[in-house]
């Protein structure tokens, strides 16, 4: 297979000439780097007259500029001349035709262009086509001592669609195509031998190439001029043999027909160069788009370039631009003509003809290659035994120095090769083990958390109607679960027996080390392989962790999201049963749970302080439940290593023999130490997760009362919710009263609701509350619920015991409640029983209460244990102020 290349493209902005200096046309053109150019830019001189005066504003019937920045492989700006564009375009082509690829180079651009002029040149500055066979014919006289080269060129045009042949000024020549592609018929290459005698050869076709004087070019040539050089070089030693064509391809002015305002036969010309280029055009814009078939039929120019556009070829594209306005047109397409051709890919492949080198050459080859190789592993094995003599001469010496006898090669390299099979087997099975574990364990997880929220959505579902279906898709899934974990278990158990027979077969092995001449050698090696073991565990320990921790972050976001919600429900619940004078110590004392907790969450705490350990039991986080997630243990009763110490037996003893101060007691110490730290520790017992999700039993107690009329009364009967008990003996000087509010107030059986009655200061009454019930998963749930801003600070300030609150809802304020003013005073009694205020309103009121409190001493609120001195309004509201006002 062969390279796949884009075609390069480069861009020459030829500089202005006489003509468009003189009509001091507008530059069109800026070239910002040897890559970029930008097409139709802001002029810098962009003033506007009208009647002699400058205008401020815009000239609005100015085109607005197109401002193009286009990329390209080369951009050459007017300064560059042919040499530059030889060095940067050619020059490397001409390496790769020596290489045995075939190359193009097509200039493309509008009549006057300059794309004769970049290939031809003139006398003083020479064109590519020259420099670059200069170049190639120096490349072939280095090369000539190895090769040997045969050089032809061709030089045709393609006028009204007639394919000439320039040197002889014969023609029409017909195309075929064959093997190697598109052949011009009846062709005869002119051999040239340096590349003066191609410029003879470039002079004489160009005098026979067809060129007429145009508006745009007093020597515009009017058919396609197309120069190949053919190389047929052959590998004196091999004789290998590749042939390369280099092909130069001049084309005719791509402008509009109507530009060069020709009529009768410059016009025909006009029209077929249209065809022909239209047909190029066709071609680049199919081969750009990856399509596969490709109308390279539709015209001889075609034909002829389709190996350079999409064939075995590196190909070159020269679009010429003038830089002036006047060819605005031209110059446009020209460049959405090159950045169409700049996608397009050709595939390179080295022309090697097999060759007819006689078998008995190839043959004779052959066997001297194969002398060779013999010759050069005889040399290697010699090279091999005399290293091995050396290095056991070493050894001979070291040991006769130092008494100890260094193995030899072979020997070491059959334990190593032991070692290391009996590790790969412990590596494979623990590999296996782990993961499994770690597997079973996410399972364990999983299952866990889709029971919690099981238990979640028991409390918070709202009408009990889609509770059953999402309660049997969870325990669908924590079935699911658990069956996995069922199926995984055998085959757990097949690595764990697997691990334990490899770490048996180990400690077999170590054993024969210990007794063996090599111990203290292998001694350091079973170390580092044991190192090895030990460093992968603590890679599967790392990454089951985190995965677990992936697991909670997820699950946390859950929470989080759950937790917001709640929060806003908690704080206007909080807000509206305070309002409806329904607030008690043991709601109030929850909260100050939840504000301890949310105090925790935002501060730095100590781990021995009483505050954290208490909240570590109220949220149930124990160190043994969360190891038992995230520990992987080895195989249970796994066999504790028997004498594993190869330092310790085999080399430290011996230095510890030396080493006469230290103390018995001390070496037998530290022996021991060494041991503990070798052995394997014996796992615990697989424990397994308990995977029964905790149900709720909910059982209906209350029928909660709602805030507004159109809300109906719901009832739960499916599950259990805490138990509001009223706990507060009623005063025998107001019984009556008293028994009057309650009868009002009270809508359920189990809910009851009892008030003191109007005071002597004109309350309506105290009334205080408790709420008996299980210690149940809301309270965790809603533990970071933000209440500082809704709760007195003092109330819920540690250590402020909260016996009992009390609340006194006025009777003046209820009949001048907000919705009342104007109307007629609204019974008490009707007040009591119904609350007369939403969740918002609360909210709005309370906050006016805040500001009520910030401003003055007047406003007052519930103050826990300070019951007595509450008597009066509990907040005062803007139109309770209003009122007071008139009333003044
Ligand atoms: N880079 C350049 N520097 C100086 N002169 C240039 C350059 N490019 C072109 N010219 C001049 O501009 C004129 C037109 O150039 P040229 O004949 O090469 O255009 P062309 O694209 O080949 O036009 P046509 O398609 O009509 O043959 C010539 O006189 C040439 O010398």
């Amino acid at each position: 297979m062969g390279d796949s290349k884009n075609i390069r493209v480069a861009v020459r902005v030829r500089p202005l000439n006489r003509r468009e200096l003189e009509q001091n046309q507008r530059n069109i053109i800026k070239v910002l780097d040897h890559t970029t150019l930008m097409f139709d830019p802001d002029e810098d001189e962009d003033e506007f007259f009208f009647h002699g005066m400058k205008q401020t504003h815009r000239d609005i019937t100015k085109r607005v500029k197109k401002k193009l920045t286009m990329e390209y492989d080369e951009v050459f700006d007017a300064e560059a001349n042919n040499e530059a564009i030889f060095e940067t375009c050619t020059k490397p082509l001409v390496q790769s035709v020596m290489d045995g690829y075939n190359c193009s180079v097509f200039v493309y651009g509008a009549t006057g262009a300059g794309k004769t002029f970049t290939m031809l040149g003139n006398e003083e500055c020479r064109g590519i086509t020259f420099l670059t066979m200069k170049e190639l014919f120096r490349q072939i006289d280095s090369l000539s001592t190895s090769r040997k080269f045969d050089i032809g060129i061709s030089y045709l045009e393609v006028y009204n669609e007639l394919v000439m042949n320039l040197l002889t000024k014969t023609g029409p020549l017909k195309l075929r195509e064959d093997s190697s592609g598109v052949v011009v018929s009846g062709l005869i290459l002119k051999q040239i031998h340096n590349a003066e005698e191609l410029l003879d050869l470039l002079a004489l076709g160009n005098q026979n190439r067809t060129q007429h004087p145009t508006d745009a070019n007093a020597e515009s040539s009017r058919s396609h001029a197309i120069f190949q050089v053919h190389i047929r070089m052959v590998d004196k030693s091999t004789g290998q043999k590749r042939t390369v064509k280099l092909s130069m391809i001049d084309l005719a002015g791509s402008e509009r027909a109507a530009s060069t305002k020709g009529i009768g036969i410059r016009f025909k010309e006009g029209a077929n160069i249209n065809k022909s280029l239209l047909a190029l055009g066709n071609c680049i814009n199919k081969l750009a788009d990856g399509l596969k078939h490709i109308p390279y039929r539709d015209s001889n120019l075609t034909r002829i370039l389709k190996d350079s556009l999409g064939g075995n070829c590196q190909t070159l594209m020269i679009a010429n631009v003038s830089p002036s306005s006047l060819t605005y047109d031209d110059t446009y397409n020209t460049l959405k003509y090159a950045s169409r051709a700049k996608k397009i890919r050709t595939t390179l492949r080295q022309n090697i003809i097999p060759t007819n080198v006689p078998k008995e050459f190839l043959v004779k080859k052959v066997n001297e290659q194969a002398a060779e190789i013999d010759r050069l592993k005889a040399r290697l094995k010699d090279l091999e035994e005399q290293k091995t003599a050396a290095v056991a001469a070493v050894a001979a010496a070291k040991s006769a120095s130092t008494g100890f006898s260094v193995p030899s090669e072979a020997l070491l390299n059959t334990w190593r090769s032991r070692i290391d099979q009996c590790y790969a087997t412990v590596k494979k099975a623990q590999e296996h083990y782990f993961n499994l574990q770690s597997k079973e364990k996410i399972l364990n997880l999983r299952s866990k958390l889709k029971a919690q929220v099981e238990s979640i959505k028991k409390i918070v579902t709202l009408d009990g109607k889609h509770l059953n279906a999402d309660i049997a898709r969870l325990e669908a899934s924590i079935d699911r679960y658990n069956k996995q974990v069922t199926r995984q278990k055998d085959e757990m158990n097949r690595w764990a027996k697997r691990y334990k027979d490899a770490m048996k077969s180990l400690e077999a092995l170590r054993q024969e080390i210990r007794s063996s001449d090599l111990a203290t050698l292998l001694g350091f090696y079973l170390r580092a392989k044991d190192s090895e073991i030990d460093a992968n565990k603590s890679n599967y320990k790392k990454n089951h962790v985190m995965k677990i921790n992936m697991i909670y972050t997820d699950e946390n976001k859950q929470l989080e999201k759950i937790m917001a919600l709640s929060a806003e429900i908690v704080q206007q619940d909080y807000l509206l049963l305070r309002s409806m004078g329904r607030l008690d110590n043991v709601t109030l004392e929850k909260m100050e749970q939840m504000a301890r907790l949310d105090i925790y969450t935002r501060g730095v705490r100590f781990s021995d302080d009483d505050d954290h350990n208490e909240l570590m039991q109220e949220v149930n986080i124990t160190d043994t439940s969360f190891d038992e997630i995230t520990n992987l243990s080895d195989c249970a009763d796994f066999p504790a290593p028997n004498g594993l110490d190869m330092e310790t037996d085999c080399g430290v003893k011996r230095l510890n023999d030396i080493d006469e101060s230290e103390s018995e007691n001390e070496r037998k110490k530290a022996k021991e130490d060494h041991n503990k730290q070798l052995e394997f520790k014996r796992p615990k017992a697989l424990r397994p997760l308990n995977l029964q999700a905790k149900s709720v039993s909910v059982k209906s107690t209350i029928s909660r009362k709602t805030p507004t009329k159109t809300q109906k009364t719901t009832t739960i009967t499916q599950f259990k919710v805490p138990k509001l008990i009223v706990s507060n003996p009623p005063k025998p000087s107001s019984a009556k009263k008293r028994q009057k509010v309650a009868n009002s107030s009270t809508s359920s059986n189990d809910t009851s609701d009892t008030s003191d009655g109007p005071d002597e200061n004109g309350g309506i009454g105290n009334s205080t509350f408790c709420i008996e019930g299980d210690k149940d998963a809301t309270s965790s749930l809603f533990s970071n619920v933000l209440v500082g801003s809704n709760v007195d600070p003092h109330v819920l300030k540690k250590g402020n015991v909260i016996s009992k609150v009390t609340l006194t809802l006025n009777k003046e304020n209820r009949k001048f409640s907000p919705k009342r003013v104007g109307k007629s005073p609204r019974p008490l009694l009707r007040t009591n029983s119904r609350p007369h205020t939403s969740a918002a309103s609360v909210i709005n009121r309370y906050r006016m209460m805040k500001a009520g409190a910030t401003a003055g001493p007047s406003s007052s609120s519930a103050v826990p244990g300070n019951s007595g001195d509450v008597k009066s309004t509990a907040y005062d509201s803007d139109s309770e102020r209003k009122i007071r006002n008139i009333r003044k």
